[in-house]
């Protein structure tokens, strides 16, 4: 076994959180509560945003962890994920972002989501989330998370953020942005990831 497999961060550590979206940092300020680590994001610190220039979720993770480490000279952690659809032959996928364009226009994006399902009755999606927390030297530790659901039409739900008011969790009739923000907290696919950093790299948790 090597360092990286059983380094943990400590009560009192920063931890960068490797990520220019304020959606995703609402949810990791939420998710780490009592964890007695001090998260400051990327944006904060004036960190730049990398280009994500691998072809799979835990490669830019990888690449957005590591810049940010290196970047702070503190352990870091980011979040690549996406939404795939299965009509769609798995896309946006790591698209996700790049669907909504500069502008991050989600309504165009999930309208072209809509249009490529067209009368496909296969509406099932999911949602990937991979974690990779980096170490200023350079080792990483990642973990996933996924959550399967369907494209409801049309967009419902003022919460969450992205791609959140098309997305219908198998076994629940609202989406994602009709939910409030714990109750996504409790079952997402970054959820899912997150509680399997947290069980290797976190300190416990005080209420
Ligand atoms: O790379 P960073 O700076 O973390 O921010 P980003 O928004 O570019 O994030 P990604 O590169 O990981 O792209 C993920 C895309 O998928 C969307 N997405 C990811 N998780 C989501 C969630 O829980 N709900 C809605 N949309 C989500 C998100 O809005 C992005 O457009
Ligand atoms: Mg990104």
């Amino acid at each position: 076994m090597t360092i990286s497999d059983t380094r943990r961060l400590a009560a009192g550590d920063t931890l960068v959180l490797a990520s220019h979206n304020a959606g995703k940092l609402a949810e990791f300020s939420a998710l780490l509560a009592g964890h007695g680590v001090t998260l400051v994001s990327a944006g904060q610190l004036g960190l730049p945003e990398p280009e994500e220039t691998a072809d799979s979720f835990a490669g830019n993770a990888a690449l957005k962890a590591r810049a940010a480490a290196t970047a702070s000279n503190l352990p870091a952690l980011a979040d690549d994920s996406g939404l795939c659809v299965a009509a769609l032959d798995g896309a946006p996928g790591i698209y996700s972002a790049r669907w909504a364009g500069p502008a991050k226009d989600f309504p165009a994006a999930m309208a072209r989501i809509h249009a490529g399902i067209g009368g496909n009755p296969d509406r099932a999606a999911w949602f990937i989330s991979v974690l990779c927390l980096a170490w200023p030297d350079g080792t990483l530790r990642t973990f996933e998370g996924r959550i399967d659901g369907r494209i409801a039409w049309p967009p419902r739900g003022g919460n969450g953020h992205g791609y959140d008011p098309v997305f219908q969790p198998v076994g629940e009739a609202r989406t994602f942005a009709e939910m409030p923000e714990a109750e996504k907290n409790a079952i997402s696919h970054r959820a899912l990831a997150f509680v399997r950093f947290r069980d290797d790299c976190l300190p416990p948790a005080h209420p």
